[in-house]
């Protein structure tokens, strides 16, 4: 069975990274949305991203950066993908990617049919897609709530141009019930590995990982 690539999201010490390599995750993600417990400012990333293991994945995650903002990023902290999690249309996709030369992972938000329709249009333009749940209405954030979104939707198509990653609500007791009924080999969690807003629990970073390849 091929091995299920885990990203885990939001991450803030060189103590929550190591975690991350010991549990054989293959992406982290640095967070640069201000508003989010997860957020963390270019200096702490640029450490956190040279002191990283190699082999880890560096993802930086923004919501809807202007180039400045994005420039500032790439100029300091050593990347390997750029992940936009904001209402990005499909040619600022190709337009960051085009800038910047790294990967880009675009995420869409899931509650219908017809979001699942879109995923077309962008995975002809992203490196990758990540299909996370739709931020309920009333959130904060547009992303790291810890919904889920019904799964079954994606029934109908389970692969596009690009590879995909699952997001939403997952954590170590539904990851794998969350591969086996979509068929995806890449998850992404956030809120499922923490033991408050924003602190990472190194035991659920394992069981997370470990429950993701049990299937
Ligand atoms: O996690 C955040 O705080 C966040 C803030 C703003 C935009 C996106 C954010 N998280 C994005 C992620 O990649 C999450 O891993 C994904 O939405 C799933 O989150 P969760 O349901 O908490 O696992």
């Amino acid at each position: 069975m091929t091995k299920i690539r885990a990203k885990i999201c939001g991450v803030k010490t060189p103590q929550d990274i190591a975690v991350c390599a010991e549990a054989d995750a293959a992406y982290i993600g640095f967070n640069f949305f201000a508003k989010s417990p997860r957020s963390v400012d270019i200096p702490t990333a640029t450490q956190l991203a040279v002191d990283a293991p190699v082999g880890l994945a560096k993802v930086a995650l923004v919501v809807n950066f202007d180039n400045e903002a994005l420039d500032a990023i790439t100029a300091s902290v050593p990347l390997d993908m750029l992940q936009l999690h904001g209402a990005e249309t499909p040619e600022r996709v190709a337009e960051v990617k085009a800038r910047y030369g790294l990967p880009v992972m675009k995420v869409l938000g899931i509650s219908s049919a017809e979001d699942v329709a879109k995923i077309d249009l962008y995975a002809q333009v992203a490196d990758q897609i990540l299909v996370d749940a739709k931020a309920p209405k009333d959130a904060v954030l547009p992303g790291g709530n810890g919904v889920t979104f019904d799964w079954s939707l994606l029934r109908a198509k389970k692969y596009w141009q690009c590879p995909w990653m699952l997001a939403g609500g997952l954590n170590p007791d539904n990851v794998a019930e969350a591969v086996r009924a979509t068929g995806v080999r890449q998850v992404d969690v956030a809120s499922g590995v923490e033991s408050a807003p924003g602190v990472k629990d190194p035991e659920l970073i394992r069981a997370f990982v470990a429950a993701a390849n049990s299937v």
